[in-house]
Parts: C-alpha cells; sequence; structure tokens
C-alpha cells in the first residue's frame, strides 16, 4: 500500500436535496481509504446525488463532508449516458488529459508524459486505438479510455458512476483488475453498482440507499442474500430496469 491510504473522506449527518426535494438524512461514516465502497440502492435512492455532494458539485442542505483529498486528485466517472464524447478528440488526447489538473492545460507534454500515456494506454488494451476519434468507439473502448484518463491523473480519491452499463464482458475484467490494483495502490473507489456479480467481485464496503436513508451493509451479508428486495433491485447477473 502506498502512503496514499492516509487520505480521508468522512459523511458527517449529511442532509441532501436536489431543489426544495429532500433525498438523503443522517448519512454518516468514514470511506475506508484504499478500499472499494459500493453504493447500492434502488432508481432515484439518492446515489448520483451523494456522489455530486463527496465531488463538491452539490452543496449539502445539512452536515458535512470532510475530504482531505484535493480537488486535482479527484476523478468522476459520470454515468456513460451523461456524457457528450462527440467532442474531436483521439483516444491518446483523452487519456493525456488526466495530466491537466497537476500540470496545467497548457504547457504541453513532456516525454515523461507520453510514456505514461503509452503505459496505460497498454495496460488497458487500447493502444491500437491511441489515435481513435472517441466518437468512433465502442462502449467498453469507451469506458477503458475514460478509466485511462484517471490513471493518467493520478486520482486519490475515484468516484465512478455505473461503469459497467453498455461495457462487454472483457471490458468489465479488465476495469476489475484494475480497479483492484489501483485500490491497492491506495486510491480510495466509491463505485455505484447494479450487479451482483460485480458487487461480489468488487465490493470492500457496500453503503446502501434506501427511502432516504443510508445503511452500512457488510459484504458477507450479500452471500447469504439477507437484505431486502426493495434495496437491491436486481438478482445475480442482471442489469436493473435504468441500466440501459
Ligand atoms: N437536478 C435535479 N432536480 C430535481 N430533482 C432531482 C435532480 N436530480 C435528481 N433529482 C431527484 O433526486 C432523487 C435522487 O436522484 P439520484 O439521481 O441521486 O438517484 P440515483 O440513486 O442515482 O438513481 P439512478 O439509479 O436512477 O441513477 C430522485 O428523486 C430524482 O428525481
Amino acid at each position: 500500500m502506498s502512503q496514499r491510504t492516509s487520505s480521508r473522506l468522512q459523511l458527517k449527518n449529511l442532509h441532501l436535496a436536489q431543489g426544495h426535494r429532500t433525498v438523503l438524512e443522517h448519512v454518516d461514516g468514514d470511506i475506508r481509504p484504499g478500499a472499494i465502497t459500493a453504493l447500492i440502492g434502488a432508481n432515484g435512492a439518492g446515489k448520483s446525488t451523494l456522489i455530486q455532494a463527496i465531488m463538491g458539485e452539490l452543496r449539502p442542505a445539512g452536515g458535512n463532508v470532510i475530504c482531505s483529498v484535493p480537488s486535482e486528485r479527484r476523478a468522476w466517472l459520470p454515468q456513460q449516458l451523461a456524457l457528450d464524447l462527440t467532442f474531436p478528440m483521439s483516444v491518446e488526447e483523452l487519456v493525456m488529459t488526466g495530466s491537466w489538473p497537476s500540470h496545467g492545460a497548457l504547457k504541453g507534454y513532456c516525454a515523461v508524459h507520453y510514456r505514461k500515456g503509452r503505459d496505460i494506454m497498454a495496460r488497458l488494451g487500447i493502444s491500437h486505438l491511441a489515435h481513435r476519434p472517441l466518437g468512433e468507439l465502442s462502449g467498453g473502448q469507451r469506458q477503458r479510455a475514460l478509466i485511462g484518463r484517471t490513471l493518467m491523473q493520478e486520482a486519490e480519491l475515484l468516484l465512478l458512476d455505473e461503469p459497467f452499463a453498455n461495457v462487454d464482458s472483457d471490458t468489465v475484467d479488465i476495469l476489475i483488475r484494475i480497479l483492484r490494483q489501483m485500490a491497492d495502490d491506495g486510491t480510495t473507489i466509491i463505485i455505484v453498482l447494479h450487479d451482483m456479480d460485480h458487487l461480489r467481485r468488487l465490493a470492500d464496503e457496500i453503503l446502501m440507499l434506501n427511502g432516504g436513508h443510508a445503511r452500512w451493509v457488510a459484504p458477507s451479508e450479500l452471500h447469504h442474500q439477507q437484505l431486502p428486495a426493495q434495496a437491491v433491485p436486481f438478482s445475480l447477473g442482471e442489469h436493473h430496469a435504468g441500466t440501459a
């Protein structure tokens, strides 16, 4: 484990609202550094809302998010459907933008950056796509490129919203392996998951959102299938209705 595991993320009596609508109340907990925390819950339970608050993009209606990770080391991968990837940019250019938060967007890249970018694309099996425009990628190829950007950024805190939706099984296997390596290297990962198999393979901790409240669930509870059905609206290997 690296020294980055000292990063700190705490949720303290958090109240979150969208407009005038209360979404979550009394959310508490320490997100374990260097662990993979899964956020689960039905459509509309507040998973994206909680992610927005952790990223500092939604001001809490009450309570606090205490986060020691500097903003340039926080990365957020939104749901694929929310992304506009028609921007004329190649895979390599996208991966390289991961250096912008720490290096700056206007300075240009040096040989070290290009070497690192090439290594990352090789790890993700997308070297052959380096010069392919983003608009010409499959869902899985696009997701690998986006994860490549977060590796380039050396994110200490990585939040992912349903990263395996519309993604082929080879890509899922590669991304699960890379995410586990990132966590082992000290990255704190929070990930919205809807598939029981992905949950079992990845989650070190589980935060379940249900009825406006959050409850920490031991991953061992999954094995005993003790979770209330309304909180886990999926069955083994099946995507929920909100996953296109
Ligand atoms: N910009 C917004 N304005 C008003 N209400 C919103 C807004 N965004 C979300 N909501 C509402 O807040 C609640 C929580 O939404 P959120 O997107 O956080 O749920 P979710 O658990 O991520 O759902 P899903 O699994 O469908 O992505 C829902 O009732 C939703 O309708």
